[in-house]
C-alpha cells in the first residue's frame, strides 16, 4: 500500500506510518495502515466511537506498539525520538480530578518527560511556566487544585503541560470534548496560533463543525482511512456516511459547512 501525503504544500514528514497493524491481544483495530503527516500540518482525525482514533494516536506516540509495520517521527523510529519532541494531551475524561495537584504542578509534570529528575523548580522553569500559563489564560489559577477549576481551564492546564518542552509535534485526544462551544472555539484558535508558530498538530474530535471551521486538513477514520483532505472537499454525504454509517446532513450556509447527525426534525402543527 502506498503512503498518502497529508498535504500538498509541506514536504518533511513529521509522522510516517508504513503498513502498520494495531492490535489489542488478538483483536485487530486496523491493519496495513500507511499515513504521512507533513511537518507544519494542523490535522483532525474524525470517526465514530471505537473506530480506532485513540489507538492511532497511541501508536504514533509509541504508547502502544504496532504489531506490524514501521512508525517514524521526523525520520526516526518512534522509540528513538528525543524526549520532549512530542507533546500529548490525553482525553481528560480519563483523569482523576481528586488527585492532589495544583495547576502549576500539572504543568511542571511536562518537564519530567525531558529526562528531568529533581523535584523542585528552578527560577527559570518557574518563569517559563508563568509565561505559558499567561499565554493560555491560567496564570491566575496556578496555585489552585485541579478539582477547583473549570473544564476549559483544565484543558488549558494540560495543554500547557504538553507545550512546556517546546515540542515539534502536539497530539491531542478530543481537546474539544466536555467544554462549551465558546471554550471549544477558544482552544482551537489557540491551537491555530501555535500551529502558525511552527508546531505540527494532530488531534481527534467528534465535533465535525469545529473541524470544518478551524482545521485545514481532516482525516475520516474508521478502522482505516476512509478519506482525507480539506474539510470542504471531504465533508460530503457520501464520505461521512461511509465513515459513520448513519444519516448525516450537510448544509452549506454563506460559505460555511454545518453538519448535523440526522435529518432535521419537522415541527408538527
Ligand atoms: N487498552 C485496550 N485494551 C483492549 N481493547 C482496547 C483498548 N483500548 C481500546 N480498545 C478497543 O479498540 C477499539 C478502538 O478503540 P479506540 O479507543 O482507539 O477508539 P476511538 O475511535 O478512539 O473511540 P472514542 O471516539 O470512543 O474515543 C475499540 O473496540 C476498543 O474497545
Amino acid at each position: 500500500m502506498q503512503a498518502i501525503s497529508l498535504s500538498d504544500s509541506f514536504s518533511t514528514p513529521a509522522v510516517r506510518l508504513s503498513s502498520v497493524t494495531a492490535r489489542y491481544e488478538q483483536n485487530e483495530v486496523f491493519g496495513n495502515l500507511s499515513l504521512e503527516i507533513a511537518a507544519g500540518q494542523f490535522a483532525g482525525i474524525v470517526g465514530p466511537t471505537a473506530s480506532g482514533k485513540s489507538t492511532l494516536l497511541k501508536i504514533i506516540l509509541g504508547i502502544h506498539s504496532a504489531s506490524a509495520g514501521q512508525v517514524e517521527l521526523y525520520n526516526h523510529p518512534v522509540n528513538k525520538v528525543r524526549p520532549g519532541t512530542i507533546g500529548y494531551v490525553p482525553q481528560l475524561g480519563s483523569v482523576d480530578w481528586n488527585f492532589p495537584v495544583t495547576v502549576e504542578e500539572v504543568i511542571s509534570m511536562g518537564l519530567y518527560t525531558n529526562g528531568r529528575i529533581w523535584p523542585w523548580l528552578s527560577k527559570q522553569e518557574r518563569a517559563c511556566i508563568q509565561d505559558l500559563a499567561c499565554r493560555l489564560g491560567v496564570n491566575d489559577c496556578l496555585q489552585h487544585h485541579i478539582s477547583d477549576i473549570s473544564g476549559g481551564q483544565r484543558q488549558r492546564a494540560f495543554l500547557a503541560r504538553a507545550l512546556i518542552n517546546n515540542p515539534k509535534l502536539l497530539i491531542l485526544d478530543e481537546p474539544t470534548s466536555g467544554v462549551d462551544i465558546k471554550t471549544q472555539h477558544e482552544v482551537l484558535h489557540l491551537l491555530g496560533d501555535f500551529n502558525k508558530e511552527g508546531i505540527t498538530i494532530l488531534l481527534t474530535t467528534h465535533d465535525l463543525n469545529a473541524v470544518a471551521s478551524h482545521l485545514p486538513w481532516v482525516i475520516c477514520f474508521n478502522r482505516g482511512i476512509i478519506a482525507q483532505g480539506r474539510p470542504h472537499t471531504i465533508f460530503t454525504n457520501e464520505i461521512l456516511t461511509k465513515t459513520y454509517g448513519g444519516d448525516i446532513v450537510i448544509v452549506k450556509y454563506e460559505g460555511h459547512l454545518l453538519i448535523a447527525n440526522s435529518t432535521p426534525l419537522k415541527f408538527i402543527d
